[in-house]
């Protein structure tokens, strides 16, 4: 059965404290007022780390340096017509202050915390290897 890929790119913003950087989604959006990884749909010919970077510039306003992206896991899910396949990278060095320019919020949440959150399901087992990723010293 042919299925409707649907690439998206998101990050885990790591900050000197090991806090994580999370985004509630606007009202009126699919998945709305969940709170999410910043990131968004890889676009046509786009190489996914070209699409992380330009996302943070749209959503946060920083600049990230492609190199700083390092892939930490991904997660396959459908997604109603489409196929969700979400690749989430670590970042932990970047240039300004996130602003939050698409989101209703940004919060800066603890490891421990962030599966006490609202996400979307594809994010359940991201945000679980993360935690575990940050608890060894990742
Ligand atoms: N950014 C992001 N998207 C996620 C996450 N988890 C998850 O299921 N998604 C889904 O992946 C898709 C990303 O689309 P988006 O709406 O953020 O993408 P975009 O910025 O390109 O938006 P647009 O369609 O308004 O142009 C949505 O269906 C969203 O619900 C996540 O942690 N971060």
């Amino acid at each position: 059965m042919p299925v409707r890929l649907m690439p998206v790119v998101a990050a885990a913003l790591i900050d000197a404290d090991g806090r994580v950087l999370l985004q509630r989604r606007p009202p009126g959006k699919q998945m709305a007022d969940l709170w999410e990884f910043p990131g968004g749909k890889i676009e046509p010919g786009e190489a996914p780390e070209a699409a992380l970077v330009r996302e943070l510039h749209e959503e946060l306003a920083i600049t990230v340096d492609p190199a700083a992206l390092v892939p930490l896991t991904f997660a396959s899910a459908g997604l109603g017509e489409r196929h969700l396949l979400l690749l989430l990278y670590v970042v932990r060095r970047w240039q300004g202050v996130p602003q939050a320019l698409e989101a209703t919020a940004l919060a800066w949440v603890e490891p421990a915390a962030m599966r006490a959150l609202a996400m979307p399901p594809a994010d359940v087992p991201l945000v679980a290897m993360l935690e575990r990723f940050l608890q060894i010293g990742g």
